[in-house]
């Protein structure tokens, strides 16, 4: 297995730059996944690592050597790569049985018969498809197909596995059953592994860290609960995870990277990005004690910049005594709790997770009990 890197890589169709200046780096044995609306332009990127598109611009390497490098007119050729690709549809051969599916590349490149068998043997037994090898691919489930496709890769022991939407064919429940197979998979081969979905739940539940694409730019790479909690931007902030980004005029640090932001007739405490603490610093600031004696500073934003507070359900509660009033937009059960809209100024709504229903157009009080404060400014 190895680890994939990618400095400055540009891919352009006519005048569109469907990857923009993309670097990152995998670590050997990291699950990645390529989340993004349609056409930002995880598909191309995901193809060009496999090498079936080459750069315009920048630098693919596997395992520390260059890959792609179109200035050092290098482009090694998708077979030479020794990539794994798992695509939605599941290119079977339907009249072969199981083990040949799995193990025909391996013939292709004339493996005795005993080290086929045992490869065959070794890769279904991860994929728990063990009694199955004497099947024909038609008798077999979406996910049971599936998991074939996922066998046929790993018997070529690949330098990692690339995935482009696996389950985008299967049914709600199979979904979910698949995600855990390919978390086993994962944990069973240590494979390096990049996953392309639009599908924030799927990418949140395996990925070890998310790469939000947006327009060929990487907005924010980590882990999925710093971009749930810490999200880098607006557009992030909007695509992982349910929520709501309030507009904030200014702040007030509180010395432990937590600030006090007025949200209506309320202070609210948030924790606030360094990036949008700093920005606003710099503009002229003011030391003004606070009620416990720590020394605070006035934040004030710069005409430019804009500052959002966003709030995830379980940031606001229903509260009798909570400073805030609100009027109920909607109501939506969940199965043991119930998610509320609530307008907080007749214009901005919040998501708060309540034990009992609401009625719409009901007035309740609420208090938050923490957000988070970035720049919403955003990379051109
Ligand atoms: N071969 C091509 N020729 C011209 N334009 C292309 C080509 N491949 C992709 N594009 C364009 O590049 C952009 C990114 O496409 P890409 O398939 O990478 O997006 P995606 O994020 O995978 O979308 P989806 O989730 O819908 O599959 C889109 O605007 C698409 O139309």
């Amino acid at each position: 297995m190895a680890d994939i890197n990618l400095h400055n890589v540009t891919k352009t169709f006519g005048d569109y730059r469907a990857v923009n200046d993309v670097s990152l780096n995998i670590a050997d044995g990291e699950f990645v996944a390529l989340l993004g609306p349609s056409g930002c332009g995880k598909t191309t990127l995901l193809r060009l690592l496999a090498g079936f598109e080459e750069p315009d611009g920048g630098v693919i390497s596997l395992a520390g050597q260059a890959v792609a490098d179109p200035a050092a007119k290098i482009m090694v050729a998708p077979e030479d790569r020794n990539l794994g690709i798992v695509f939605q549809s599941y290119a079977l051969w339907p009249h072969m049985s199981v083990a040949r599916n799995v193990g025909y590349p391996l013939e292709v490149r004339k493996l005795s018969r005993a080290d086929r068998d045992k490869r065959i043997r070794d890769a279904l037994a991860i994929v728990s498809l063990g009694d199955y090898a004497d099947r024909s691919p038609t008798e077999l489930s979406g996910g049971q197909r599936q998991r074939v496709a996922l066998a046929r890769c790993l018997v070529m022991e690949p330098r990692a596995v690339l995935l482009d939407e696996p389950l985008a064919n299967l049914d709600v429940h199979l979904r979910e059953t698949m995600q855990q197979a390919f978390l086993d998979f994962h944990r069973r081969t240590g494979a390096t592994m990049v996953y392309v979905t639009h599908d924030q739940a799927e990418a949140m539940a395996m990925a070890d860290r998310i790469a939000v694409m947006d327009r060929g730019h990487i907005r924010q790479m980590a882990a999925p609960e710093t971009l749930y909690r810490e999200p880098s931007d607006n557009m992030v902030a909007g695509f992982v995870g349910a929520g709501a980004v309030l507009p904030v005029g200014g702040f007030t640090m509180q010395g432990d990277g937590r600030c006090a932001v007025r949200i209506g007739n309320a202070d609210v405490m948030a924790r606030i990005s360094i990036e949008a603490s700093t920005h606003c610093r710099a503009y002229p600031a003011r030391m003004v004690p606070s009620n416990d004696g720590a020394a605070v500073v006035d934040g004030q934003m710069q005409h430019q910049t804009s500052l959002g507070l966003c709030l995830r359900p379980e940031d606001v509660r229903v509260d009798m005594q909570g400073n805030l009033t609100g009027m109920v937009d909607d109501c939506v059960y969940l199965g043991g709790r119930f998610r509320l809209s609530v307008r907080l100024d007749g214009q901005h709504s919040v998501p708060v997770y309540a034990d009992q229903r609401a009625r719409i157009g009901e007035q309740i009080s609420l208090s938050i009990r923490d957000g988070w404060v970035f720049s919403r400014q955003e990379a051109a």
